[in-house]
């Protein structure tokens, strides 16, 4: 398994985490939001790099252009709710993609919330048989709701290929998804932070994705 973390080189990305860390500047939403889109796009772009490509004759009004393009059968699904605005940036940049959703939320299983189940509820998707599948949600805590949502999706067919893409990773979901997933997954990251604290949050992190972009919930 690849793991591809983009805080390792200088790229416009690190100010758009710095943003997003910043406790002082990450509660205006609309900016919070942009910025987890726009790393997105920016992943995107690197991710574009991998794909398969062919070359294809295009008349333009003048002659005939040579142009190499992607063949992949491109799938973006993305994990509600913090994935939405990260499912947008790749939607911009692959704008041609199927799309497949997947609800997975925590929820804690003890008073003291030192331990998280997972849920899913909510499915939907295309036939995912020989696709690209890049499953994006900005946080990789544990690796659990990676794990359930991409269970989820393989009742509906089998990826020849599965990104899974996040803003903040952790060792442990890494890990987790060493375990899980097939050996030739890439992992595509912003950081990877090192830990997680006892109520399963990232940290240093930057809080609750979901919270962040949408307000918090009941
Ligand atoms: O790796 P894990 O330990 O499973 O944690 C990661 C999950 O936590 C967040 O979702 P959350 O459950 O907070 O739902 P939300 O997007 O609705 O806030 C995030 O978007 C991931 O889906
Ligand atoms: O730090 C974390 C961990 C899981 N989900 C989040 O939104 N933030
Ligand atoms: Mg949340």
């Amino acid at each position: 398994m690849k793991v591809i973390d983009f805080s390792k080189s200088n790229s416009i990305i690190n100010k758009y985490m710095a943003e997003m860390r910043d406790k002082d500047y990450q509660h205006n939403r609309l900016l919070f939001r942009n910025n987890i889109m726009r790393v997105g796009e920016l992943i995107a772009y690197e991710l574009s790099k991998t794909f398969d490509y062919e070359e294809r004759d295009i008349v333009t009004p003048l002659g005939v252009s040579k142009v190499s393009v992607p063949t992949d059968r491109l799938v973006l699904g993305t994990i509600f709710r913090a994935g939405l605005p990260f499912h947008q940036g790749f939607l911009n940049i692959f704008d041609h993609a199927a799309n497949a959703f997947v609800s997975a939320y925590r929820e804690y299983t003890d008073e003291a919330h030192t331990k998280v189940g997972i849920h899913v509820e909510y499915l939907a998707t295309p036939d995912l048989n020989d696709t690209t599948l890049l499953i994006v949600d900005p946080m990789l805590a544990t690796g659990g709701s990676m794990e359930m949502g991409y269970k989820a999706l393989l009742t509906k067919g089998q990826p020849k290929k599965v990104h899974v893409v996040c803003v903040i990773a952790t060792p442990n979901g890494i890990d987790h998804i060493r375990k899980t997933f097939p050996e030739d997954t890439t992992i595509w990251c912003a950081a990877v932070d090192p830990g997680l604290n006892e109520h399963k949050y990232i940290v240093p992190g930057f809080g609750d994705a979901g919270d962040l972009c949408y307000g918090g919930k009941i």
